[in-house]
């Protein structure tokens, strides 16, 4: 049997820097963000259907996507937001689960999908344990300002384009608390994963 793990939070609630510690314990990691990057590539399906949506102004100069100005477009407007997720949501999905299919069949005893909107998108159903990254909103904010350069009205927007965290924390198998310092999630990473049994062989 394999071991399914959703890893999920909040924007900038520090998703990728567990998923960094598992990767580092040898757990395999399919991350969302990376498979929804790959299928946007301007040789794929998607890449034509975002450009005939949204116009050739989001795009750079030598033809990628410009993320920057798609993500101002989306994070302020809903709609906009909802056509963007029903073009790219479907590739991500289908990719997500040949990844996990290729490590199944490579023998992996646990596998880990780092899916931000695991609960929004309705995928617990994919994982057998939910682990819910947690930090309280002023740290949110302040950690999303410095890292992407945000205004405070820019942090907002994304903040506010998921579901609130709390929510998460309620639903969640288990949470880590990363207000903290990197070491101390660290350690609690350490007990949930030996309690699920999740750093067997
Ligand atoms: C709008 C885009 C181009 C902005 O790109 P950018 O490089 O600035 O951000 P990045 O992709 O690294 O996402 C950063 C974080 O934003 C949040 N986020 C991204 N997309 C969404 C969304 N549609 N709804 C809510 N939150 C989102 C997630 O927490 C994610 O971890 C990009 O986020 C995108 O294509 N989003 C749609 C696909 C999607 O939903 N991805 C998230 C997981 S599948
Ligand atoms: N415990 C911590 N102490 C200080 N800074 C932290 C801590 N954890 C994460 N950070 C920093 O906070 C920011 C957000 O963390 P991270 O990128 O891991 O979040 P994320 O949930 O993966 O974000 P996203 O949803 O945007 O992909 C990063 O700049 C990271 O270096």
């Amino acid at each position: 049997m394999v071991l399914t793990i959703g890893l999920t939070g909040g924007i900038a609630s520090g998703k990728s820097t567990v998923s960094a510690m598992m990767r580092q314990l040898g757990l395999p990691v399919i991350d969302a963000d990376e498979a929804a990057r790959a299928v946007v590539r301007p040789e794929e399906d998607a890449y034509r259907q975002i450009v005939a949506a949204f116009g050739p102004g989001i795009l750079q100069k030598n033809g990628d996507i410009d993320r920057a100005k798609l993500g101002a477009i989306v994070f302020s407007d809903e709609a906009e937001r909802t056509k963007l997720n029903a073009i790219v949501h479907p590739a991500v999905r289908r990719r997500m689960l040949a990844e996990k299919e290729e490590l199944v069949r490579a023998g992996a005893k646990t596998i880990v999908l780092d899916i931000p909107l695991l609960f929004e998108s309705g995928l617990t159903d994919w994982v057998d344990k939910v682990l819910v990254v947690f930090v309280d909103e002023e740290t949110q904010l302040r950690r999303l300002m410095a890292r992407n350069g945000f205004t405070k009205e820019e942090a907002l927007a994304r903040i506010r384009a998921q579901w609130p965290l709390a929510e998460k924390v309620k639903r969640a198998d288990a949470v880590l608390d990363n207000n903290g310092t990197i070491e101390e999630t660290r350690r609690q990473l350490l007990a949930v994963l030996e309690t699920w049994g999740a750093l067997e062989k």
